[in-house]
């Protein structure tokens, strides 16, 4: 493709046009170590390193230009100085890709939880309506029913335009980070619904202010196509503002919540165990959430209101609701031999580890430990919420090691003395090793109580422990397998 056809929709150093006229570009790549012959390299300056620093190695690997931010003084190849290489990359990958995302539904999520969850239950309501869908999140990217692993909840905009490229799907559902919209992951996208699910206290180490994360995860439905729809939650404060400002705006918004004001109205909850609602779009409809916690709840009504967005049939998706299987990691249970529950769960923000406790009080446990722990080099500012919390609604917890991030595990241990020390009720304990905490935990456990273990969810132990297994899962059902033998 010609460097000119390229840089449409993009302002850059208008000197540069006349030098860009006759070079032809084979590929696009922002790391200098992935560039061949022929290729554009778009220097980013990173949180860590600068790419700019990295243009003459880019030359000798042959590229044949450069788009970069700062001044910068190249002879060999064209320079293209543009504003902002993070969002000329968005442009340029789109263009470079002819826009693979206007041939598809779009559908983006974003919120501090539940994106995921709502991800893979529009996804599953979507394919019981017949049509082919692409899931890009935290879990897992499905192009074309392909599953591979992902790096970040949401690509870089190079990788989501090659990915969106690949697939030959109708619909790409995607969420959307509060890093990758920040980022400009999503530069050059629009979406066809946009979905919001709920805002708490999470990545301020990033974004500073609660404030300004709001402002961030509004970016997206700032993306909306001409007739695209955003879905909000409007029981959640953040929800109700967003969809007022919106509103203002002249965007098309569904929301769902308790009053009457609402697209959709919870009109009243029949139970919580498992949860249920009746609810009035057009007419009055009873909801079986598939998923324990009221917090699904709210996730499988989104989910429900995405799809009737697009022509969904209120029996059908209602009924295709009923045979969602789940999501890995996201409140699992696995019962012991001697009567007892384990929950393994991906709650890491106060506001998700309240849900998934409140999920198991509901669920009337005789007694409830919980075991977590907190991630290095995260926020820190929500660690005392997450503290006050499980002190509130446990009766029991172990604190233990959650991903170290590059952290020393003696000042993990450090911290978590700490936390334990400024905790009321002393009914806490540390033991660090996250294997040994869960066994000490099903050891001791008798019928009728819960164990919950949250933080990891899905993911698998970025650190070695006692016990040969890799995850909480693992680990929970290797436990098991000796409770049964042990048994036996
Ligand atoms: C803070 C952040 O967003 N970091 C992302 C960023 O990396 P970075 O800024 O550190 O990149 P860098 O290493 O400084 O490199 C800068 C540039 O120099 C280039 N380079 C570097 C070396 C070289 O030899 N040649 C060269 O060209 C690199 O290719 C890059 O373009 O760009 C990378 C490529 O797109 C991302 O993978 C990386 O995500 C890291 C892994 C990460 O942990 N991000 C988290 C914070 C994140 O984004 N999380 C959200 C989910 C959050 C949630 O749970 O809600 C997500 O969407 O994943
Ligand atoms: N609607 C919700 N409101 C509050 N908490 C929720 C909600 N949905 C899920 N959770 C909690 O958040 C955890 C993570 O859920 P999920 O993975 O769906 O969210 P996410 O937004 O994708 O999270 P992340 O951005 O960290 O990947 C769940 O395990 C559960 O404890």
């Amino acid at each position: 493709m010609k460097l000119d056809q390229l840089l449409q929709d993009i302002s850059f150093r208008y000197e540069e046009v006349s030098k860009s006229n006759d070079v032809t570009v084979h590929g696009l790549t922002d790391s200098s170590q992935k560039v061949k012959p022929g290729f554009l390299f778009i220097a980013i300056p990173g949180h860590q390193l600068d790419g700019h620093a990295y243009i003459q190695d880019a030359i000798n690997n042959g590229a044949a230009a450069i788009v970069g931010e700062k001044d910068h003084q190249v002879t060999d190849v064209p320079y293209i100085q543009v504003p902002n290489s993070k969002k000329a990359l968005g442009m340029l990958a789109r263009n470079y890709y002819q826009n693979p995302a206007s041939q598809k539904i779009m559908v983006g999520i974003t919120g501090t939880n539940g994106k995921t969850t709502t991800s893979y239950l529009v996804k599953h309501i979507l394919e019981n309506m017949d049509y082919t869908c692409s899931l890009l999140g935290t879990i897992q990217n499905v192009i074309n029913g392909e599953c591979s692993k992902t790096a970040n909840t949401t690509p870089n905009a190079l990788t989501l335009n090659q990915l969106i490229d690949k697939s030959n799907d109708e619909v790409v559902i995607m969420e959307a980070s509060s890093h990758g919209l920040a980022e400009y992951r999503l530069e050059g996208l629009h979406f066809d619904l946009c979905l919001f699910t709920n805002l708490t206290h999470e990545h301020l180490d990033y974004h500073g202010t609660i404030d300004q994360y709001y402002e961030v995860k509004k970016a997206l439905f700032r993306k909306l196509k001409p007739n695209g729809t955003a879905v909000i939650n409007s029981d959640d404060a953040y929800g109700e503002q967003l969809a007022n400002e919106l509103k203002q705006e002249g965007l098309q918004t569904y929301t769902l919540g308790k009053s009457i004001a609402n697209d959709l109205q919870i009109l009243d909850q029949l139970s919580v165990d498992p949860p249920s609602c009746r609810f009035k779009d057009h007419d009055i409809h009873t909801l079986h959430s598939p998923m324990a916690g009221i917090h699904n709840l709210y996730n499988t009504l989104q989910a429900y209101a995405a799809a009737m967005q697009l022509d969904g049939e209120t029996a059908k998706v209602l009924d295709s609701i009923s045979g969602f299987p789940g999501v890995p990691g996201r409140f699992t249970t696995y019962p012991l031999k001697n009567g007892a529950t384990v929950v393994v769960d991906y709650a890491h923000t106060a506001d998700a580890v309240f849900n998934c406790l409140q999920t198991v009080q509901e669920a009337e446990a005789k007694k409830l430990t919980h075991i977590f722990g907190f991630r290095g080099n995260r926020d820190q500012t929500k660690r005392q919420e997450m503290m006050n919390i499980t002190a509130e609604m446990s009766d029991q917890f172990i604190l233990t090691m959650d991903d170290l991030n590059g952290v020393h595990q003696r000042d993990m241990e450090q911290m978590l003395t700490f936390y334990l020390n400024h905790t009321k009720f002393g009914k806490g304990e540390i033991i660090p090793d996250r294997t040994l905490a869960i066994k000490t935990a099903i050891d001791n456990s008798q019928p009728g109580e819960w164990i919950v273990i949250t933080g990891k969810g899905h993911e698998e132990y970025t650190q070695s422990y006692s016990l040969p297994t890799h995850s909480d899962e693992n680990t929970v059902n290797y436990l098991r397998k000796n409770e049964i033998s042990e048994a036996n």
